[in-house]
C-alpha cells in the first residue's frame, strides 16, 4: 500500500467510515457508521459494554479479518484508499495503523528486541541502536530501561510493559495508533503517565482509544464518539453511533439525552 503524505491541515481525516454495517455470521454487531478521524487528533469512543467500540477500532486496521465470521458492508477509508479493495494488504495496513491492546503483551524477548522485531520484518536499514533509543524515548520509556535493554520485556512492570508496547508500535513508523482500553490493567500512577505520553503522541500520530473510564476520555480525548447499543429484535443487540462531537460538547453539551446520561454515569 503506498503511503499517502499528509500535506493538509490539522483538520485533515485519517479514517474515514461510510454507512459500514459490520457482522459476525448473521449478527449485526455495528450498524451503518459514518464516522471520520481527525489527524494528530485524540479520538475517544465511549458507551456500554458490547456496543461495538472494539469492533470498530479492529475494523481500522483489518485485525477482525483474523475472526471467520467477520464481513463489513460499507467503507473505511485511510486518507483516500479503500482499506477492504481487493488489491491492499492488511499486513500493510497493520504496519500503518498499529495497535495497542488492553493488556499489555510484549514479546517475550529482550527489551531491544521488541522495539527492533518489527523494523527488522519491514527490513529497516537504519541504526537499530538509534531507532531503540528514539522508540523508547517516545514511548517516555528510555530513562528507566536504557540500562538494561538485554533483559526481557517481561520483566517490567505492568506499566513499564504497556509504555514497551507502544514503543514497539511507534517503532515500525505507523501513522495511526489504535489503542483498545490500554490502562485498564495498569495502577493509576502508570495510567496518568501513559495520558501524559498520549498528549505528545499526538504531535506525530493519530489516535483512537477506547475507554470505559469517563474522566479518562474527557481528560486526553480531542474528539469523543459515543456509541450505544439496543435489542434488534431477533434476541440480538446491535451497536450504532449515537454522537461524535470535540470532547467538550459530548461531556457538556451533548444532542442526544442518552449522551447526557451516559457522561453523567446514570446508565451503562
Ligand atoms: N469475534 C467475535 N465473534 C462473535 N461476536 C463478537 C466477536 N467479537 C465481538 N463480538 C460481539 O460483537 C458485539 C460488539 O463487541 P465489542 O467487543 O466490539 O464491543 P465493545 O463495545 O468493545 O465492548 P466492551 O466495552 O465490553 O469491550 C458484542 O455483542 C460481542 O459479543
Amino acid at each position: 500500500m503506498a503511503t499517502t503524505t499528509p500535506t493538509l491541515n490539522q483538520t485533515q481525516t485519517v479514517l474515514r467510515t461510510e454507512n459500514l454495517n459490520v457482522y459476525y455470521g448473521n449478527f449485526l454487531a455495528l450498524k451503518n457508521i459514518c464516522l471520520n478521524i481527525p489527524k494528530n487528533k485524540i479520538t475517544a469512543f465511549i458507551g456500554p459494554s458490547g456496543c461495538g467500540k472494539s469492533t470498530l477500532l479492529r475494523c481500522y486496521n483489518r485485525l477482525n479479518d483474523l475472526v471467520d465470521s467477520f464481513r463489513c458492508e460499507g467503507k473505511v477509508y485511510y486518507y483516500n484508499q479503500d482499506l477492504y479493495a481487493s488489491s491492499i494488504d492488511p499486513v500493510e495496513v497493520r504496519r500503518q495503523i498499529g495497535m495497542v491492546f488492553q493488556k499489555p503483551n510484549p514479546f517475550p524477548k529482550s527489551i531491544y528486541e521488541n522495539i527492533t522485531f518489527g523494523a527488522k520484518i519491514n527490513g529497516y536499514r537504519g541504526d537499530m541502536d538509534e531507532l531503540v533509543e528514539r522508540s523508547l524515548r517516545q514511548a517516555a520509556l528510555w530513562d528507566e530501561v536504557k540500562d538494561k535493554l538485554k533483559q526481557s520485556g517481561l520483566s517490567l512492570s505492568g506499566g513499564q510493559q504497556q509504555r514497551l508496547c507502544i514503543a514497539r508500535a511507534v517503532a515500525v513508523q505507523p501513522q495511526v495508533i489504535l489503542m483498545d482500553e490500554p490502562c485498564s490493567a495498569l495502577d493509576p500512577i502508570s495510567t496518568i503517565k501513559i495520558e501524559e505520553l498520549l498528549q505528545e503522541l499526538k504531535e506525530q500520530y493519530t489516535i483512537v482509544i477506547v475507554t470505559h473510564n469517563m474522566q479518562q476520555a474527557s481528560r486526553v480525548s480531542d474528539m469523543t464518539a459515543f456509541f450505544n447499543v439496543e435489542p434488534t429484535g431477533k434476541g440480538g443487540r446491535m451497536g450504532y453511533l449515537v454522537e461524535h462531537d470535540n470532547t467538550e460538547v459530548i461531556f457538556q453539551n451533548p444532542q442526544e439525552k442518552s449522551t447526557q446520561e451516559y457522561v453523567s454515569g446514570r446508565f451503562g
